[in-house]
């Protein structure tokens, strides 16, 4: 393959973790000169940047961004905009939207190639899944997704270094939620009483940890996303994240409310029924954490609340720790365990960058 000595990259979403992302783009940028990276479109829900050249200025972008005229392209007009570029580009897609995942296998076939972590497109229906690998395989554009499962934690890349090289996963297990972990770690802790369960979902938002709806990682969809995400790549084709059972933490009362604002507002109205789980735990001398599984044997995946002694590493999890262990064939019965920060716009733009790279090193 010809040397391609700049690459153009384009980005969707300026929030939490594209603030971080464009931090770290702009740091990679200076340290690797070749091939040159060349910001060519960025966009928020309501606001664009972009140009006939091509060229979007990195410095001050985001002061630019808000000060733009211009409204983002339409998915397909942005489709022909880059496939239309004069060298190869990397879609970097920092939203949780579902209608910019949707476009994925449009993006792919055009020869775009993409890294996110935005979980929705690998946790949509199967035949979305099916349609983004055979676009990809098609076109020869990559796509990349580490932070949709664990922030930047290596889970994607250890299981698909598992199976591709031949062992045979049996179960995965653990707790796959930044939010969750630090809601559980902070209000139910192994020692000391705990905070306000209503002041802490309030706390994991402002930390960046939550869903742009924390209502999202509440009613267990995020882990369930997750899960779907990992037992596909384990070889299950689970049909969608409702597909098996979940556990929400939703209070029944405020199942409907309009928005997540008027949910954090309401919420403390319902910290009795938290309080009442958490003192069911203490009874038994144990405490609750939101945890998932998957038996690729009985192809069984569940989410929800489990009790665990205090002495059980999952109970001794700290901040937005994710702990992640994978049984395997060759592992046997002592399972390889991946543990760190799952949640916080720097751990996961790192996940993101670290794809990027990836694929600079498959294109250029
Ligand atoms: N936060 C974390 O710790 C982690 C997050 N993730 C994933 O990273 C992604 C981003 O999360 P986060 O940064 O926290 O979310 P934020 O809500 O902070 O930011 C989302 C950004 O995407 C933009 N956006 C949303 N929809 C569209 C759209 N249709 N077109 C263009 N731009 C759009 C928003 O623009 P506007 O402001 O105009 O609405 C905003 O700039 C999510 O998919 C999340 O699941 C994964 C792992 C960990
Ligand atoms: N909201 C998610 C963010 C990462 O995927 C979480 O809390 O784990
Ligand atoms: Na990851």
């Amino acid at each position: 393959m010809a040397a391609t000595n700049k690459v153009f990259v384009a980005i969707i979403g300026a929030g939490g973790v594209g603030k971080c992302f464009l931090s770290q783009f702009e740091a990679l940028s200076k340290r690797r000169p070749t091939p040159k990276l060349s910001l060519c479109y960025i966009s928020t829900s309501k606001k664009a940047l972009f140009s006939g050249d091509y060229s979007v200025a990195t410095e001050n972008v985001l002061q630019e961004l808000a000060a733009s005229t211009k409204s983002p392209l339409d998915l397909p007009q942005v489709a022909d905009y880059l496939a239309a570029a004069p060298s190869k580009v990397i879609l970097v897609d920092n939203t949780s939207s579902q209608d910019v995942a949707d476009s994925y296998p449009l993006f792919l076939s055009r020869g775009i190639s993409i890294v996110t972590p935005n979980k929705k497109a690998f946790s949509g229906s199967y035949k979305l899944w099916q349609d983004i690998f055979t676009a990809a395989a098609t076109s020869g554009a990559k796509v990349y997704h580490e932070s949709s499962v664990g922030a930047g934690l290596p889970v994607i890349s250890t299981l698909k270094d598992l199976v591709e090289t031949g062992d045979e996963v049996t179960k995965i297990e653990g707790v796959f939620s930044g939010t969750m972990s630090f809601l559980f770690n902070s209000f139910a802790p192994v020692e000391g009483s705990g905070g306000q369960w209503s002041a802490e979902v309030k706390r994991a938002k402002e930390l960046g940890y939550t869903e742009p709806d924390p209502r999202d990682d509440l009613n267990g969809l995020d882990v369930a996303r997750k899960l779907t995400i990992l037992a596909r790549l384990a070889g299950l084709p689970v049909e969608s994240p409702t597909s098996f059972p979940v556990q929400s933490l939703i209070p029944k009362e405020l199942e409907s409310v309009a928005s997540g604002d008027e949910f954090l507002q309401r919420l403390p109205e319902f910290d009795s029924q938290m309080e009442e789980t958490k003192s069911a735990a203490e009874k038994q001398g144990k405490v609750v954490r939101f945890v998932g599984s998957i038996d690729v044997g009985t192809k069984a995946v569940k989410v929800g609340l489990e009790t665990f002694d205090k002495s059980h590493p999952i109970a001794a999890l700290k901040g937005s720790d994710n702990i992640i262990s994978f049984y395997t064939k060759r592992y046997g019965a002592n399972p390889l365990i991946i543990q760190g920060a799952g949640a916080g716009g720097e751990v996961t733009a790192m996940g993101v960058t670290s794809d990027l790279i990836k694929v600079l090193s498959q294109i250029s």
